[in-house]
């Protein structure tokens, strides 16, 4: 049986992973958390996948706080940069497979079409520039590695801006919103569900991947979707980023291009709208 050793299983990805493990019995599945798969401190953690040894690696665990690593700096580039370098280096010594997730925050949001794997990467932020290094590091350490980015990635579990927007619509008249940062949402039971259909397909092809879901939006956009989902009674105003100043930067458009991961893994990607309902039933 084979072993699929997820980090980060608290998470919103690890724990969309653990609600469809039952539909795959025959893996083995191990769903650790910060205290079984410690990413800040890399002894411990060269110790603890020792003690796994797993034949398949999801790495769902990241430092995700975009704002307070740009404090955290040290803490973030650990986290999402050496320890996916050491996963990657145990990966491809024990010849076990890997899928790395990363971000649309590799990219400056100065580019007004969708963003392919090729397309250049420039971080604004440090969260971003620790995914990237994280990136390299991965695909350096174990070139047949998979990296997935994604973007927006919300769930009922953990925290994200959908459930933001739902407790800020519950609790007042009014909100504003930023509309002039476009990217594309990504439910996590998708890419959930991608990653293990990835891990079943025939091929294996290592490399960059793009997955998030269909459409083009604005975080406002995605609010007022939020809204008519809710059917909340919030007055919801579009604002430019500049009225809402935050400690990181983030990019002004980060709309991936999933063509690569549709073509190479067959995968039909839901409409962003038809994902969000899931939230509400
Ligand atoms: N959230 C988003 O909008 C996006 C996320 N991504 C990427 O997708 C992946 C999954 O993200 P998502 O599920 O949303 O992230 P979450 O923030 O929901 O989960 C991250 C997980 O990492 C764990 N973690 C944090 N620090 C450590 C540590 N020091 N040691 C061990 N585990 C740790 C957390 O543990 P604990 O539960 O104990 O805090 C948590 O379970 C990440 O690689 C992220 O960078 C990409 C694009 C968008
Ligand atoms: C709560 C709130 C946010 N915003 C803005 C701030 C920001 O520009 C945008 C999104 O807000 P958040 O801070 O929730 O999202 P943010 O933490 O930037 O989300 C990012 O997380 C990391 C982990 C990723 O990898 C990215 O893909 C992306 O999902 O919405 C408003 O305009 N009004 C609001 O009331």
């Amino acid at each position: 049986m084979k072993k699929i050793l997820v980090t980060g299983a608290n998470g919103q990805l690890g724990s969309e992973l653990g609600v469809l493990a039952s539909k795959y019995p025959s893996y083995d599945w191990i769903f650790a958390d910060r205290t079984q798969i410690t990413l800040d401190n890399l002894e411990v953690l060269k110790l603890q996948l020792n003690e796994f040894q797993p034949d398949v690696i999801f790495n769902c665990g990241a430092y995700t706080a975009v704002d307070k690593a740009e404090t955290e700096t040290e803490l973030a580039f650990t986290i999402n940069h050496l320890a996916i370098e050491l996963i990657a280096k145990y990966t491809s010594e024990k010849n076990a497979k890997l899928i790395h997730i990363s971000t649309d925050y590799v990219f400056d949001g100065t580019s007004s079409i969708a963003l392919d794997e090729e397309a250049e990467t420039n971080p604004i932020n440090v969260y971003g520039a620790s995914k990237r290094a994280g990136e390299i590091a991965c695909l350096n350490k174990n070139p047949n590695a998979i990296v997935i980015r994604t973007s927006w990635v919300y769930s009922k579990f953990g925290n994200n801006f959908v459930k933001t927007m739902q407790r800020l619509m519950q609790e007042r008249d009014s909100i504003s919103v930023v509309n002039d940062q476009i990217g594309s949402p990504t439910y996590a039971a998708d890419l959930a569900q991608a990653m293990i259909d990835i891990l079943q397909s025939p091929q294996w092809i290592p490399g960059i991947y793009n997955y998030s879901n269909e459409g083009e939006i604005s975080w406002y956009e995605f609010a007022l979707a939020i809204k008519e989902f809710g059917r909340y009674n919030c007055n919801v105003g579009g604002i430019p980023s500049s009225s809402y100043p935050t400690p990181a930067k983030r990019p002004e458009f980060s709309l991936l291009d999933k063509k690569k991961i549709k073509a190479i893994y067959n995968l039909e990607i839901p409409d962003y709208k038809e994902s969000l309902k899931e939230m509400f039933v």
